[in-house]
């Protein structure tokens, strides 16, 4: 459904010196950079897939996303998406794709949301019986009855963002590109956006291709993630693959019975574990992670029971989160290459 070979996308950045001799001197002599935005992708997505796409902020993936919908025409590579290449033929790629790009919208702003569906069944041809049909089915999933007379505007942004999935899914499309669809959401209108991905994609086959940098939304609708940094595929595997590789990481939770601001590892540990980001405001929370081929959890609890008054401790899985970011963590130090991983 999706194949992308030697994928790559380079931007000529205008470069001028600072301040306004540069702007001046930029006026006549208009110095260029280039940033290789994509260098040199490959992934073939079959129908009827979910794909988690995921990296780090500008690790390229918009840019991939804008050379599938044709926005974008690459430097170099093949693109082609359900046997067409998006950027030659824009038209026909829109037609059966759908998008929803962050916090951008598609819908009119200033009608009724029901009126902008009707807008794009003309615009995308679809009969009336299967609008009706369609349309009375996504109501009833992303409850959006009480919504359908009010105007895009005056929606909350979960509101608008349910009655965007409606939009992107209408046409019953192959292929949806979904950028960052949880974002900012309250956890009850999270759990109705994946369980209506999900039921889109068992009910029509949808092919989903999804940014997000919520691991909840990857766990829970994704079988496979391919993850990009710097422009380059670092992993393109399943779910399932990654988390047995890293299955042997275990995270300890500590409660320390002191509030301790400045939290280090015991001598013992610094070179096999580390302390995860801390995100309680009292300091008496410490989350270690270390993997089981270093050293024990027994030892773990051993040594930071002598360095401190531990009150409790839990003992977890590593959650994706945590190997993602470890992931993410090599692959910013250097290449981090297929081989290396799998
Ligand atoms: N129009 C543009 N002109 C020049 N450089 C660009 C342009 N768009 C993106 N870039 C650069 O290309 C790189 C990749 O950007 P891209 O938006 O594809 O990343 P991303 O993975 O989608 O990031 P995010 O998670 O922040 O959305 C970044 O370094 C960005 O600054």
């Amino acid at each position: 459904m999706i194949i992308v070979n030697d994928l790559e996308k380079h931007y000529r950045i205008a470069k001028r010196d600072p301040g306004l001799r540069g702007a001046i001197k930029s006026l006549f002599h208009r110095k260029y950079e280039t940033k290789k935005a994509v260098k040199g992708i490959n992934m073939h997505i079959n129908a009827g897939e979910m794909v988690g796409y995921i990296g780090a902020n500008g690790a390229g993936k918009s840019t991939t996303i804008k050379m599938l919908t044709g926005i974008l025409t690459p430097t170099s590579g093949e693109v082609k998406v359900n046997g067409i290449v998006p950027y030659e033929n824009r038209k026909q790629n829109a037609s059966h794709i759908g998008a929803i790009f962050g916090q951008r919208t598609q819908l009119f702003w200033d009608i009724p949301v029901r009126e902008s569906y009707e807008l794009l069944k003309h615009i995308y041809e679809i009969p009336q019986k299967q609008y009706e049909e369609t349309l009375a089915e996504f109501v009833d999933v992303l409850h959006l009855g009480p919504l359908l007379g009010i105007p895009v505007r005056q929606l909350s942004l979960g509101q608008k963002m349910r009655c965007e999935l409606a939009a992107a899914f209408l046409h019953r499309p192959k292929v949806v590109y979904l950028d960052e669809p949880t974002i900012g959401l309250d956890v009850a209108v999270k759990v109705r956006i994946r369980a209506f991905i999900k039921q889109m994609n068992a009910r029509y086959g949808t092919t989903v291709l999804l940014t997000t940098h919520d691991m909840q939304d990857i766990e829970e609708i994704c079988q496979r993630i391919i993850i990009i940094d710097d422009g380059n595929v670092i992993y393109d595997g399943s779910i399932q693959d990654i988390k047995s590789q890293f299955g042997e990481k275990r995270v300890i939770h500590f409660e320390l019975e002191d509030s301790i601001t400045e939290c280090v590892l015991p001598e013992e540990l610094k070179k096999v574990a580390k302390i995860l980001p801390r995100t309680d405001e009292d300091h008496h929370n410490v989350s270690i992670s270390f993997s089981n081929k270093d050293i024990s959890g027994a030892e773990v609890i051993h040594s930071m029971m002598n360095q401190y008054s531990v009150a409790d401790l839990t003992i977890a899985d590593a959650k994706i989160e945590t190997i993602v970011e470890e992931i993410y963590g090599r692959g910013m130090k250097g290449r981090v290459h297929h081989e290396e991983i799998h």
